[in-house]
Protein backbone atom coordinates (compact mmCIF):
# COMPACT_ATOMS: atom_id res chain seq x y z
CA UNK A 1 0.00 0.00 0.00
CA UNK A 2 2.78 1.97 1.17
CA UNK A 3 3.59 2.82 -3.11
CA UNK A 4 -0.10 3.54 -4.12
CA UNK A 5 -0.36 6.94 -5.34
CA UNK A 6 -3.95 6.82 -4.62
CA UNK A 7 -6.10 5.63 -1.83
CA UNK A 8 -9.91 5.00 -1.88
CA UNK A 9 -12.10 3.51 0.22
CA UNK A 10 -14.63 1.00 -0.35
CA UNK A 11 -17.83 0.80 1.87
CA UNK A 12 -19.85 -1.38 2.62
CA UNK A 13 -24.12 -1.72 2.61
CA UNK A 14 -26.84 -2.57 4.18
CA UNK A 15 -29.78 -4.18 2.47
CA UNK A 16 -32.31 -2.15 5.15
CA UNK A 17 -35.56 -4.54 3.48
CA UNK A 18 -34.73 -6.81 0.79
CA UNK A 19 -37.98 -7.71 -1.63
CA UNK A 20 -38.31 -10.18 -4.11
CA UNK A 21 -41.37 -9.39 -6.51
CA UNK A 22 -40.88 -11.83 -9.10
CA UNK A 23 -38.08 -14.02 -11.34
CA UNK A 24 -36.98 -13.13 -14.79
CA UNK A 25 -36.96 -15.50 -17.64
CA UNK A 26 -33.07 -15.55 -17.04
CA UNK A 27 -33.52 -16.78 -13.35
CA UNK A 28 -32.37 -13.76 -12.04
CA UNK A 29 -34.68 -11.96 -9.35
CA UNK A 30 -36.80 -8.90 -9.09
CA UNK A 31 -36.26 -7.11 -5.74
CA UNK A 32 -37.33 -4.01 -3.95
CA UNK A 33 -34.55 -2.93 -1.69
CA UNK A 34 -33.20 0.26 -0.19
CA UNK A 35 -29.98 0.52 0.07
CA UNK A 36 -27.55 2.88 2.50
CA UNK A 37 -23.79 2.58 3.56
CA UNK A 38 -22.29 2.34 6.02
CA UNK A 39 -19.00 4.08 7.30
CA UNK A 40 -16.70 1.45 6.95
CA UNK A 41 -15.35 -0.84 4.21
CA UNK A 42 -11.98 -1.61 3.00
CA UNK A 43 -9.22 0.01 1.59
CA UNK A 44 -7.86 -0.12 -2.08
CA UNK A 45 -4.29 1.38 -3.51
CA UNK A 46 -3.60 2.20 -6.84
CA UNK A 47 -0.02 3.28 -8.38
CA UNK A 48 -0.29 3.04 -12.80
CA UNK A 49 2.00 0.99 -14.70
CA UNK A 50 2.96 1.83 -18.09
CA UNK A 51 3.15 -1.72 -19.04
CA UNK A 52 -0.55 -2.56 -19.45
CA UNK A 53 -0.35 -5.29 -16.36
CA UNK A 54 -3.08 -5.62 -14.00
CA UNK A 55 -1.14 -6.86 -10.53
CA UNK A 56 -3.38 -7.74 -7.53
CA UNK A 57 -0.98 -7.09 -4.83
CA UNK A 58 -2.41 -8.65 -1.71
CA UNK A 59 -4.15 -11.70 -3.17
CA UNK A 60 -7.70 -12.46 -1.14
CA UNK A 61 -6.84 -16.52 0.55
CA UNK A 62 -8.89 -18.82 -1.67
CA UNK A 63 -9.98 -16.27 -4.39
CA UNK A 64 -7.82 -16.88 -7.37
CA UNK A 65 -6.18 -13.42 -8.79
CA UNK A 66 -7.83 -13.34 -11.85
CA UNK A 67 -11.18 -13.89 -10.83
CA UNK A 68 -10.89 -11.65 -7.93
CA UNK A 69 -13.35 -8.63 -8.48
CA UNK A 70 -10.44 -6.23 -8.61
CA UNK A 71 -8.60 -7.50 -11.22
CA UNK A 72 -11.74 -8.03 -13.07
CA UNK A 73 -12.69 -4.47 -12.74
CA UNK A 74 -9.69 -3.27 -14.08
CA UNK A 75 -9.27 -5.82 -17.44
CA UNK A 76 -12.53 -4.59 -17.95
CA UNK A 77 -12.18 -0.94 -18.03
CA UNK A 78 -8.68 -1.57 -20.11
CA UNK A 79 -10.89 -3.23 -22.55
CA UNK A 80 -13.97 -0.76 -22.45
CA UNK A 81 -11.62 2.49 -22.47
CA UNK A 82 -8.68 0.78 -24.94
CA UNK A 83 -6.32 2.45 -22.48
CA UNK A 84 -2.39 0.85 -23.17
CA UNK A 85 -2.07 1.47 -18.92
CA UNK A 86 -2.00 -0.73 -16.15
CA UNK A 87 -1.69 -0.73 -12.41
CA UNK A 88 -0.53 -2.26 -9.34
CA UNK A 89 -3.15 -2.85 -6.61
CA UNK A 90 -3.44 -3.07 -2.89
CA UNK A 91 -6.27 -4.11 -0.95
CA UNK A 92 -6.57 -3.82 2.79
CA UNK A 93 -9.69 -6.29 3.55
CA UNK A 94 -11.93 -5.11 6.64
CA UNK A 95 -15.17 -6.62 5.21
CA UNK A 96 -16.13 -10.12 5.72
CA UNK A 97 -16.65 -12.30 3.02
CA UNK A 98 -20.27 -13.88 1.66
CA UNK A 99 -21.59 -11.28 4.77
CA UNK A 100 -23.93 -9.87 2.66
CA UNK A 101 -22.54 -6.05 2.99
CA UNK A 102 -21.27 -5.59 -0.63
CA UNK A 103 -17.70 -6.22 0.24
CA UNK A 104 -16.43 -7.71 -3.08
CA UNK A 105 -18.91 -5.75 -5.24
CA UNK A 106 -17.67 -2.49 -3.25
CA UNK A 107 -14.25 -3.19 -4.12
CA UNK A 108 -15.02 -4.17 -7.76
CA UNK A 109 -16.82 -0.13 -7.82
CA UNK A 110 -13.93 1.50 -6.09
CA UNK A 111 -11.36 0.20 -8.74
CA UNK A 112 -13.82 1.08 -11.52
CA UNK A 113 -13.85 4.79 -10.32
CA UNK A 114 -10.63 4.74 -8.68
CA UNK A 115 -8.82 3.92 -12.00
CA UNK A 116 -11.17 6.12 -14.32
CA UNK A 117 -9.48 8.72 -12.45
CA UNK A 118 -5.88 7.18 -12.28
CA UNK A 119 -6.15 6.41 -16.16
CA UNK A 120 -7.97 9.71 -17.21
CA UNK A 121 -10.13 7.60 -19.39
CA UNK A 122 -12.74 10.02 -18.68
CA UNK A 123 -15.92 7.48 -18.35
CA UNK A 124 -18.99 9.17 -16.99
CA UNK A 125 -21.07 7.50 -14.14
CA UNK A 126 -23.83 5.76 -16.31
CA UNK A 127 -21.27 3.99 -18.47
CA UNK A 128 -19.37 3.29 -14.94
CA UNK A 129 -22.30 1.62 -13.82
CA UNK A 130 -23.02 0.10 -16.68
CA UNK A 131 -19.83 -1.54 -16.65
CA UNK A 132 -20.27 -2.45 -12.99
CA UNK A 133 -23.38 -4.59 -13.62
CA UNK A 134 -21.61 -6.89 -16.19
CA UNK A 135 -19.54 -7.97 -12.79
CA UNK A 136 -22.62 -8.04 -10.15
CA UNK A 137 -25.96 -6.39 -9.83
CA UNK A 138 -24.63 -4.52 -6.50
CA UNK A 139 -21.82 -2.86 -7.74
CA UNK A 140 -23.84 0.00 -9.72
CA UNK A 141 -24.94 1.49 -6.31
CA UNK A 142 -21.52 1.66 -5.02
CA UNK A 143 -20.01 3.20 -8.71
CA UNK A 144 -23.36 5.80 -8.26
CA UNK A 145 -22.68 6.33 -4.17
CA UNK A 146 -25.96 7.54 -3.13
CA UNK A 147 -28.36 5.67 -0.96
CA UNK A 148 -30.78 4.05 -3.42
CA UNK A 149 -34.22 2.30 -3.40
CA UNK A 150 -33.20 -0.29 -6.11
CA UNK A 151 -35.64 -2.29 -8.22
CA UNK A 152 -35.09 -4.46 -11.11
CA UNK A 153 -31.96 -7.13 -10.13
CA UNK A 154 -31.29 -3.92 -8.17
CA UNK A 155 -29.77 -2.01 -10.82
CA UNK A 156 -32.76 0.65 -11.54
CA UNK A 157 -31.82 3.14 -8.63
CA UNK A 158 -33.46 6.10 -7.35
CA UNK A 159 -31.56 8.43 -4.91
CA UNK A 160 -33.11 8.73 -1.47
CA UNK A 161 -32.60 10.55 1.54
CA UNK A 162 -33.14 8.51 4.75
CA UNK A 163 -31.78 8.93 8.34
CA UNK A 164 -28.12 7.91 9.44
CA UNK A 165 -28.32 6.35 11.99
CA UNK A 166 -25.94 3.92 14.06
CA UNK A 167 -25.85 0.76 13.21
CA UNK A 168 -24.58 -2.85 14.98
CA UNK A 169 -23.58 -5.28 12.29
CA UNK A 170 -22.92 -9.08 13.73
CA UNK A 171 -20.93 -11.20 11.95
CA UNK A 172 -21.86 -15.00 11.99
CA UNK A 173 -18.91 -16.45 11.26
CA UNK A 174 -20.52 -18.57 8.12
CA UNK A 175 -20.42 -18.29 4.74
CA UNK A 176 -23.55 -17.35 2.61
CA UNK A 177 -24.01 -18.52 -0.96
CA UNK A 178 -25.96 -15.92 -2.83
CA UNK A 179 -26.39 -17.86 -6.04
CA UNK A 180 -27.58 -20.80 -3.27
CA UNK A 181 -29.67 -18.56 -1.53
CA UNK A 182 -31.35 -17.19 -4.76
CA UNK A 183 -32.17 -20.76 -5.77
CA UNK A 184 -33.92 -22.45 -2.83
CA UNK A 185 -37.19 -23.70 -3.91
CA UNK A 186 -38.89 -22.57 -0.48
CA UNK A 187 -37.72 -18.93 -1.31
CA UNK A 188 -40.88 -16.70 -1.84
CA UNK A 189 -40.79 -14.40 -4.62
CA UNK A 190 -44.24 -12.95 -4.73
CA UNK A 191 -43.89 -10.18 -2.40
CA UNK A 192 -46.65 -7.40 -3.69
CA UNK A 193 -44.59 -4.36 -5.27
CA UNK A 194 -44.60 -1.73 -2.87
CA UNK A 195 -44.68 2.07 -3.44
CA UNK A 196 -41.47 4.56 -2.63
CA UNK A 197 -42.92 6.37 -0.36
CA UNK A 198 -44.25 3.32 1.61
CA UNK A 199 -41.14 2.15 2.03
CA UNK A 200 -39.34 4.75 3.50
CA UNK A 201 -40.69 5.20 6.36
CA UNK A 202 -39.03 2.11 8.13
CA UNK A 203 -40.92 -1.43 7.70
CA UNK A 204 -40.23 -3.69 4.53
CA UNK A 205 -38.33 -7.21 5.42
CA UNK A 206 -36.20 -9.50 3.66
CA UNK A 207 -37.69 -12.45 1.94
CA UNK A 208 -34.33 -14.26 1.89
CA UNK A 209 -34.45 -14.19 5.92
CA UNK A 210 -36.40 -17.23 6.75
CA UNK A 211 -34.17 -19.68 4.02
CA UNK A 212 -31.12 -18.70 5.46
CA UNK A 213 -32.18 -18.76 9.12
CA UNK A 214 -33.26 -22.02 8.46
CA UNK A 215 -30.50 -23.33 6.60
CA UNK A 216 -27.53 -21.50 8.77
CA UNK A 217 -28.27 -22.03 12.71
CA UNK A 218 -25.21 -19.60 13.25
CA UNK A 219 -27.34 -16.62 11.47
CA UNK A 220 -30.50 -17.99 13.25
CA UNK A 221 -28.23 -17.56 16.87
CA UNK A 222 -27.05 -14.31 15.82
CA UNK A 223 -30.44 -12.81 14.98
CA UNK A 224 -31.60 -14.63 18.39
CA UNK A 225 -29.09 -13.02 20.40
CA UNK A 226 -29.05 -9.48 18.57
CA UNK A 227 -33.50 -9.52 19.01
CA UNK A 228 -32.90 -9.56 22.57
CA UNK A 229 -31.92 -5.59 22.10
CA UNK A 230 -32.74 -4.44 19.19
CA UNK A 231 -34.94 -5.43 15.85
CA UNK A 232 -33.11 -7.75 14.06
CA UNK A 233 -32.63 -8.12 10.18
CA UNK A 234 -30.69 -9.89 7.83
CA UNK A 235 -28.93 -7.73 5.34
CA UNK A 236 -28.82 -8.97 1.51
CA UNK A 237 -28.74 -12.79 1.45
CA UNK A 238 -26.73 -12.43 4.86
CA UNK A 239 -24.84 -13.66 6.74
CA UNK A 240 -24.79 -10.44 8.48
CA UNK A 241 -27.47 -8.97 10.60
CA UNK A 242 -27.89 -6.39 12.21
CA UNK A 243 -29.96 -3.48 14.67
CA UNK A 244 -29.97 0.13 14.44
CA UNK A 245 -29.68 2.74 17.45
CA UNK A 246 -29.94 6.64 17.12
CA UNK A 247 -26.40 7.35 18.42
CA UNK A 248 -22.60 5.55 18.62
CA UNK A 249 -23.18 4.77 22.45
CA UNK A 250 -26.16 2.45 22.81
CA UNK A 251 -24.68 0.34 19.79
CA UNK A 252 -21.15 0.44 21.40
CA UNK A 253 -23.37 -0.93 24.42
CA UNK A 254 -25.20 -3.86 22.94
CA UNK A 255 -22.16 -4.97 21.20
CA UNK A 256 -20.13 -5.39 24.29
CA UNK A 257 -22.67 -7.48 25.18
CA UNK A 258 -22.73 -10.28 22.61
CA UNK A 259 -20.69 -13.42 23.41
CA UNK A 260 -17.25 -13.52 21.67
CA UNK A 261 -18.26 -16.05 19.32
CA UNK A 262 -20.25 -13.39 17.04
CA UNK A 263 -17.90 -10.76 16.10
CA UNK A 264 -19.54 -7.69 15.69
CA UNK A 265 -18.57 -4.01 14.21
CA UNK A 266 -20.51 -0.28 15.00
CA UNK A 267 -20.53 2.17 11.75
CA UNK A 268 -22.63 5.15 10.70
CA UNK A 269 -25.04 4.91 7.83
CA UNK A 270 -24.75 7.27 5.43
CA UNK A 271 -26.57 8.48 2.43
CA UNK A 272 -22.98 9.91 0.36
CA UNK A 273 -20.52 7.18 0.45
CA UNK A 274 -16.71 7.32 1.47
CA UNK A 275 -16.31 6.82 -1.82
CA UNK A 276 -17.68 9.87 -3.06
CA UNK A 277 -16.94 11.74 -0.16
CA UNK A 278 -13.14 10.97 -1.17
CA UNK A 279 -13.70 12.16 -4.50
CA UNK A 280 -15.25 15.43 -3.36
CA UNK A 281 -12.08 15.71 -1.60
CA UNK A 282 -9.86 15.55 -4.78
CA UNK A 283 -11.37 17.33 -7.27
C1 LIG B 1 -28.63 -10.16 -2.56
C2 LIG B 1 -27.91 -8.89 -2.84
C3 LIG B 1 -28.75 -7.70 -2.37
O1 LIG B 1 -28.09 -6.51 -2.41
O2 LIG B 1 -26.65 -8.75 -2.19
P1 LIG B 1 -25.63 -9.72 -1.39
O3 LIG B 1 -26.32 -10.43 -0.30
O4 LIG B 1 -25.01 -10.66 -2.39
O5 LIG B 1 -24.59 -8.77 -0.83
C4 LIG B 1 -27.66 -8.72 -4.37
O6 LIG B 1 -28.84 -8.65 -5.10
C5 LIG B 1 -26.76 -9.74 -4.97
O7 LIG B 1 -25.88 -9.06 -5.77
P2 LIG B 1 -24.47 -9.68 -6.17
O8 LIG B 1 -23.75 -10.26 -4.98
O9 LIG B 1 -23.75 -8.63 -6.97
O10 LIG B 1 -24.93 -10.89 -7.06
P3 LIG B 1 -24.39 -11.44 -8.44
O11 LIG B 1 -22.94 -11.74 -8.32
O12 LIG B 1 -24.88 -10.57 -9.53
O13 LIG B 1 -25.21 -12.83 -8.49
C6 LIG B 1 -24.91 -13.98 -7.72
C7 LIG B 1 -25.97 -15.04 -8.00
O14 LIG B 1 -27.18 -14.69 -7.30
C8 LIG B 1 -28.34 -14.88 -8.09
N1 LIG B 1 -29.06 -13.60 -8.21
C9 LIG B 1 -28.43 -12.43 -7.92
C10 LIG B 1 -29.11 -11.24 -7.97
C11 LIG B 1 -30.48 -11.27 -8.34
N2 LIG B 1 -31.19 -10.14 -8.43
N3 LIG B 1 -31.09 -12.44 -8.62
C12 LIG B 1 -30.40 -13.60 -8.55
O15 LIG B 1 -30.98 -14.66 -8.80
C13 LIG B 1 -27.86 -15.42 -9.42
O16 LIG B 1 -28.02 -16.80 -9.36
C14 LIG B 1 -26.39 -15.10 -9.46
O17 LIG B 1 -25.69 -16.11 -10.11
N1 LIG C 1 -12.36 -8.35 -3.92
C1 LIG C 1 -13.19 -9.30 -3.44
N2 LIG C 1 -13.64 -9.21 -2.17
C2 LIG C 1 -14.48 -10.15 -1.69
N3 LIG C 1 -14.93 -11.20 -2.39
C3 LIG C 1 -14.52 -11.33 -3.65
C4 LIG C 1 -13.64 -10.39 -4.22
N4 LIG C 1 -13.41 -10.78 -5.48
C5 LIG C 1 -14.11 -11.90 -5.69
N5 LIG C 1 -14.78 -12.26 -4.59
C6 LIG C 1 -15.71 -13.42 -4.46
O1 LIG C 1 -17.04 -12.95 -4.19
C7 LIG C 1 -17.64 -13.71 -3.15
C8 LIG C 1 -18.70 -12.87 -2.38
O2 LIG C 1 -18.08 -11.76 -1.87
P1 LIG C 1 -18.71 -10.54 -1.05
O3 LIG C 1 -19.04 -9.43 -1.99
O4 LIG C 1 -17.77 -10.22 0.04
O5 LIG C 1 -20.04 -11.09 -0.42
P2 LIG C 1 -21.52 -10.58 -0.46
O6 LIG C 1 -21.93 -10.49 -1.92
O7 LIG C 1 -22.30 -11.61 0.29
O8 LIG C 1 -21.57 -9.25 0.22
C9 LIG C 1 -16.45 -14.17 -2.31
O9 LIG C 1 -16.68 -15.38 -1.68
C10 LIG C 1 -15.32 -14.32 -3.31
O10 LIG C 1 -15.26 -15.62 -3.82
Amino acid sequence: MQHATLTLPAPAKLNLFLHITGRRADGYHELQTLFQFLDHGDELGFALREDGEIHLRTPIDGVPHDSNLIVRAARLLQQESGTALGADIWLDKRLPMGGGIGGGSSDAATTLVGLNHLWQTGLDEDRLAALGLRLGADVPVFVRGRAAFAEGVGEQLLAVELSEPWFLVAVPQVFVSTAEVFSAPELTRNTPPIKVRSLLEGGGHNDCQPVVEARYPEVRNALILLNKFVPARLTGTGACVFGSFPNRDDADKVARQLPATLPSFVAQGRNISMLHRRLKELA
